[in-house]
């Protein structure tokens, strides 16, 4: 490098002298921390603790910070509708990377205190609704509290954190307790589900360099469906499936506008500059022209997607040089190498 702070894909290099700012559901000890410290740079990288994923995002599009790290999809719960509902609307943003952290949590406590002298938890909702089965075993019929975060919800029940906190445990990650030791741990690993992932996205501006294509990528897109007729959502799924394209995830939420109103959250595997995927696109512009584009970036799973020849750049390429000489507009060159049906 020439001196200048390398941008790690979320920002273009113009003003690559000061250092990068990230922003993540805080405090120190969130999961969304986990999943920002993965990331290449961001130890040294300014970080901005937010109280909500709205809150990270609006960061984000003011220009006060590079990227956000939030959340999209655990394992367990599906997609994270906070998130899913704050990209989909305002103005545009780009996910430039993608992490996935294991899940485990550990029960809290003040000093000195026991599990029976716990009547009321307080965690992040997403947390809660992870232990239930562990909580209707263990403390039948505790109350629970929301918090912004596990640890700001962990962190309130230290001595000196100021007015009563109202509920006697937290659920958070073993992360706070290595930072504050002080805390009682009153129970390990009480997650129903011991192999929870949660999927987060690094999301940036939508001049963000598009990250290069890899062979194994993710794309996310939103797509508004609010003709209210029959076929509207096949004439959708089709064009990702006459394009062999594989659809990882889809869920559908409300846009808050109208009861039945409804928009399409999708990813799907390959990348923008994949032929097929590009060409997916084409027919959603086509079917749905307020198709949103929200990235294309690499999969943390590293997960290759299968593609049939026909289904290759080299099928689409011989196609479209087909067509241009059926037209007489170019010269059809030579059949693609990577395997185009080619001329009977
Ligand atoms: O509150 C946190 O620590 C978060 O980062 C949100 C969250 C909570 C539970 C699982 C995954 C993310």
């Amino acid at each position: 490098m020439d001196g200048r702070r390398e941008t790690h894909g979320v920002r273009d290099g113009r003003d690559a002298d000061r250092p990068l700012r990230y922003a993540y559901l805080g405090p120190a000890g969130t999961f969304t921390e986990a999943a920002l410290l993965g990331v290449e740079g961001a130890r040294e990288a300014e970080r901005r603790p937010v109280s909500s994923v709205p809150v990270a995002l609006a960061a984000v599009r003011a220009g006060e910070v590079d990227a956000a790290m939030v959340p999209i999809e655990n394992s367990v719960e599906g997609g994270v509708t906070a998130t899913l509902d704050a990209v989909a609307t305002g103005s545009e943003l780009r996910i430039v990377r993608e992490a996935l952290v294991p899940i485990s949590f550990v029960l809290v406590a003040a000093p000195g205190t026991a599990l029976a002298d716990v009547r009321t938890v307080s965690t992040h909702s997403h947390a809660w609704a992870q232990v239930r089965g562990w909580m209707d075993e263990h403390l039948p019929g505790a109350d629970y509290v929301p918090a912004s975060s596990t640890a700001a919800a962990a962190l309130s029940l230290l001595p000196g954190a100021g007015a009563e906190p109202g509920f006697e445990a937290a659920v958070c990650s073993p992360v706070v307790v290595e930072q504050h030791p002080e805390l009682e741990v009153l129970a390990e690993d009480i997650g129903d589900n011991r192999a929870a992932v949660t999927r987060f996205v690094l999301v940036a501006r939508p001049d963000a360099p598009l990250p290069p294509r890899t062979g194994a990528d993710r794309t996310t897109l939103v797509i508004p469906l609010w003709e209210d007729r029959a076929g509207a959502l096949m004439e959708i799924l089709e064009q990702f499936a006459t394009r062999g394209v594989n659809l990882s995830r889809i869920e559908s939420r409300p846009t808050g506008n109208f009861l039945g109103e409804y928009f399409f959250s999708v990813d799907v595997d390959g990348h923008l500059h994949d032929a097929r995927v590009a060409d997916a696109l084409m027919g959603l512009r086509r079917v749905c022209p307020s198709t949103r584009f929200l990235g294309s970036y690499p999969r943390a799973d590293h997960k290759v997607a299968t593609v049939a020849r026909h289904h290759s750049d080299g099928a689409f390429r011989e196609a479209a040089a087909w067509v241009a000489a059926l037209q007489g507009h170019g010269d059809p060159g030579p059949a693609a190498a990577d395997g185009g049906p080619g001329p009977a």
